[in-house]
């Protein structure tokens, strides 16, 4: 069975997330964890499982002009902030428009802000609508976040957590021996 990780990220949070989420499926399937860049038609139409995730930007999904933004952050951030090689996009929003038709059950994740969610907002609510909009089987009952500081670094439990959470959505898929 494959599996498919797509991520979006600007810091490279969302970059270190997907990897232990991938490292946590990697116990069931065989994973390929790659930048939407990256996410072609033969990936996605190969995959069992697909599991998207993006930062949070502005409540919701980023866009070009909020990308723009957090790499400028990145450049006055005196170095602690660097762009992640994803970060030159595309984003998550606009790879779901043309998301090719796929036979595989979804998951959605994000990473956002350490705070009440009706307070960040959180882009996997977008990312598992459009999944779902798009024919897709979600997965697990509700999308996940992983915190970050408000310094945009993630907080030191979450790739334990992601790790864990794969691990836990690879078994939940996998029959009963
Ligand atoms: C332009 C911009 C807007 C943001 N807006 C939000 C927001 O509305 N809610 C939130 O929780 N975090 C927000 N953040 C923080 C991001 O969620 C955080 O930078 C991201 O999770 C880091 O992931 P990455 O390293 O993969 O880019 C914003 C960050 C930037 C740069």
């Amino acid at each position: 069975m494959r599996a498919l990780v797509v991520y979006e990220s600007m810091y490279g949070n969302t970059h270190r997330v997907a990897e232990a989420i991938g490292e946590g499926l990697a116990q069931v399937y065989r994973v390929d964890v790659v930048p939407v860049e990256h996410a072609a038609a033969g990936l996605v139409e190969a995959a069992d499982l697909l599991v998207v995730g993006a930062p949070t930007h502005a409540h919701g999904l980023s866009r070009s002009g909020t990308r723009a933004s957090a790499a400028t952050e990145a450049g006055k951030s005196g170095g602690t902030l660097t762009l992640d090689p994803a970060a030159k996009g595309p984003g998550v929003r606009d790879w779901l428009e043309t998301l090719p038709a796929t036979r595989a059950k979804a998951a959605a994740f994000d990473t956002r802000l350490d705070a009440p969610a009706v307070l960040t907002g959180r882009a996997a609510k977008g990312i598992a609508r459009r999944l779902r909009q798009r024919g897709l089987e979600l997965v697990t009952a509700a999308p996940e976040s992983f915190l970050v500081t408000r310094q945009n670094h993630l907080e030191p439990q979450e790739t334990a957590r992601a790790r864990e959470w794969g691990r836990q959505l690879a078994s939940s898929l996998t029959p009963a021996a």
